[in-house]
């Protein structure tokens, strides 16, 4: 066996080493800027330029004759494909990251990753929690008077905010259907959920269906002359003004939209939306990349030139968003209004089942404090909770 001999390094070379390591950190560091997680493709993520680099490259020097090499500008506002460097945690979109941009092939690459305000996950096939979207304010749970709103799962929602550190808003939406008077009851869950302390909106989207934008509509009549109306004139107000109240409750923010398949989310958000080409699920329009592939998740910005305004982030996964990550413990934090009676339960393992002896939940529902069906949901979602499906 070849013995190796340890070289030692004179002090003059570890001065040059020290030196040459010194100006890489630095030519790292002069490249540095900020960055924001536009969408995200599994390995390859979007992001756009938020400041740019202290040191700005220039393009190369080209003698006559020769041909052109690729060279792409780091503009403001562009939007670049990146790698992200090795041993940095999942990321989302929605992330504020710091990288650097390689003009010469147009790539960039993602070197570090600001602390989140909020972290959206969803449990994978595999069992595996996956990061879908950061730093998001608000999830608004939409629902409708058509297909009948389900409780319960307004319920699950409340309890991934709660774990994700997102606000909850409660968007009832076709409140022009609340003029017929069969669907009058729907107001009545947004009043219960009101009356627990979280904050609601009434609106009616602008869309063909819509009987009270359109009343004369072939389809819309039919609605109206088929059904008892309520008095049409306060609700029609009120939905208008809702769409306005929306904008403004989610104006600089960061927002997903849930909820069950039919309820007017992609048309909520085509309205929200100035730029009427950038509808939900188009993949990639401002990407000069031009690649289309399926993301997990985009953020689709109110202004795409300062994305401090906010936006809206469209994650098709939040749609069958299972729980079973969570332990019951975490399910029933969810739940404002039952959490803090859970401690005076007889048996600290209670499954508030409704016959669980000496149930603290039952106790309430039998007084009139709390509402059975939240009860109910609880027990549900947290024997969901229990028993995973994968
Ligand atoms: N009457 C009425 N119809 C609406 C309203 N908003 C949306 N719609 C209609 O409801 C239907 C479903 O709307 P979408 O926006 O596709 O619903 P979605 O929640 O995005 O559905 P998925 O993409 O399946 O999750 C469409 O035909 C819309 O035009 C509304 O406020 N009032
Ligand atoms: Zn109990």
């Amino acid at each position: 066996m070849a013995l190796i001999r340890q070289r030692k390094l004179t002090k003059q070379q570890l001065r040059r080493i020290d030196k040459q390591q010194a100006q890489q950190q630095e030519s790292i560091d002069g490249s540095l800027m900020d960055g924001v997680v536009m969408a995200h493709y599994g390995k390859q993520l979007e992001v756009q330029v938020t400041s740019l680099p202290a040191i700005i490259p220039n393009p190369p020097v080209v003698a006559e004759g020769e041909p052109e090499p690729f060279w792409q500008a780091i503009e403001l506002g562009d939007i670049w494909r990146c790698h992200v460097r090795t041993n940095l945690p999942m990321l989302a979109t929605g992330d504020k990251v710091r990288w650097v941009a390689d003009p010469n092939t147009g790539f960039g690459r993602i070197e570090s990753v600001q602390p989140r305000t909020s972290l959206v996950s969803r449990p994978d096939r595999y069992h595996k929690l996956k990061p879908v979207a950061a730093n998001v304010d608000i999830l608004a749970i939409v629902f409708a008077p058509l297909p009948a709103a389900a409780p319960n799962l307004i319920d699950r929602y409340l309890v991934v905010c709660h774990h994700a550190d997102v606000k909850p808003l409660l968007v009832l939406n076709k409140a022009d259907l609340l003029a017929i008077e069969d669907y009058a009851f729907t107001k009545n869950l947004l009043n219960e959920y009101q009356s627990l302390g979280y904050e609601a909106v009434l609106t009616a989207a602008p869309c063909p269906e819509n009987i009270l934008l359109n009343p004369t509509q072939s389809n819309s009549k039919q609605a109206i002359d088929s059904a008892k109306l309520t008095d049409i004139e306060p609700l029609q107000q009120q939905a208008e003004l809702g769409l306005t109240d929306l904008q403004q409750q989610i104006k600089d923010k960061l927002v997903i939209f849930a909820g069950q398949s039919g309820v007017g989310k992609s048309t909520l958000v085509n309205a929200l939306l100035p730029n009427s080409d950038q509808s939900v699920n188009v993949i990639s329009t401002n990407s000069k990349l031009g690649q289309h592939t399926t993301t997990t998740s985009r953020l689709l910005p109110f202004n795409p030139e300062d994305l401090t305004q906010g936006g809206i982030v469209d994650t098709p996964g939040i749609r069958e968003y299972g729980i079973w990550h969570l332990t019951p413990d975490d399910i029933i934090a969810g739940f404002v209004e039952l959490y803090p009676l859970a401690g005076d339960c007889q048996f600290r393992d209670c499954k508030h089942t409704h016959n669980s002896k000496g149930c603290a939940l039952w106790e309430a529902v039998a007084e009139g404090k709390v509402m059975q069906r939240r009860v109910e949901s609880l027990v549900t979602l947290q024997a969901e909770a229990d028993t995973p499906t994968y």
